[in-house]
């Protein structure tokens, strides 16, 4: 099975996708930026992708929710990951041999209050993601230069840690997205949905429609508002919503629709704090 991700082999969304697929057979492929994990779902170089969606520390990632819903593209799973945070160069040096730090963007502002305290002499260089930019110094024997990673990135790549648990908070999770093209029947024990909608300027329309889920028991567990482009000052409501009864949820979706315009169901899929793997390969199975 074919999975697109952001970045290479080790990097945090290769961990998130082995624990959505622990016993499958998964080929990365390894894409530069997130557009390009939508995009080989679209033309079908991939089967599926795994995106970052937020993080505790840095907040959501904005630009991956515009990409899921221009794509039209599905969220089939959700998976949890705890993030530390290491800073690694090769052996030999200290942190104090360091003249430049590369990582991801979203790696290095939950990293921000320990970058802070170095030298301001000291270069940060916002690079592709975590891993590659290990392999980078590995590779080219780059001394003076550290990355900051997962501790597997360390050892995959043979570098030293010179600082452990150097994010702002020791708690830091990042939360994946399994996205794919193919709409599928929720699984049983979905409970939690993503929707998208856009609402008129006016009086509480917003606060009317967050009390319909109150109405009909449902949860609400994250809302997200991203400006629409082309509209200047009006905002697209991105929402999770968890429930015990989806007949319930249906019917709020059916009123919604009324009382929203472009309402969207992103997808509805089975909370998964606990992380247990994707049931998604059975139920594409049992589907044909
Ligand atoms: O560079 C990586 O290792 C990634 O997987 C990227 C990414 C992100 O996009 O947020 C994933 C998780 C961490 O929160 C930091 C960076």
């Amino acid at each position: 099975m074919k999975i697109a991700i952001q970045g290479i082999e080790s990097s945090f969304h290769d961990m998130a996708t082995r624990l959505l697929f622990p016993d499958t057979e998964i080929e990365l492929i390894m894409c530069d930026t997130f557009e390009k994990v939508t995009e080989c779902i679209e033309n079908m170089s991939a089967d599926f992708g795994v995106l970052a969606i937020e993080n505790t520390i840095a907040g959501s990632i904005l630009p991956n929710y515009n990409l899921i819903d221009a794509s039209g593209l599905v969220i089939y799973d959700e998976v949890f990951l705890n993030i530390q945070m290491f800073i690694m160069a090769l052996g030999g040096q200290t942190i104090y041999d360091i003249d430049e730090v590369h990582s991801h963007p979203v790696a290095l502002l939950q990293c921000k209050d320990y970058l802070r305290k170095l030298p301001p002499q000291l270069k940060i260089i916002e690079g592709k993601d975590t891993a590659s930019e290990a392999k980078k110094i590995k590779e080219g024997n780059l001394k003076g230069v550290a990355a900051i990673a997962g501790k597997q990135v360390a050892e995959r790549f043979g570098l030293e840690i010179l600082d452990s648990n150097i994010q702002n908070e020791k708690d830091n999770q990042t939360r994946f997205v399994l996205i794919g093209k193919e709409a599928i029947a929720p699984a049983e024990n979905a409970n939690k949905a993503t929707l998208k909608f856009e609402l008129s300027h006016s009086l509480g329309s917003l606060s009317n429609t967050l009390q319909m889920f109150t109405t009909f028991n449902i949860n609400l567990t994250k809302i997200q508002s991203l400006p629409i482009v082309g509209k200047p000052w009006q905002y697209a409501f991105f929402v999770d919503v968890m429930f015990d009864d989806y007949q319930l949820f249906t019917e709020v979706t059916k009123v919604l629709k009324k009382a929203v315009s472009e309402l969207k169901i992103l997808g509805v899929y089975k909370h998964n704090v606990e992380n247990t793997p994707s049931q998604l390969i059975q139920v594409l199975e049992n589907g044909k």
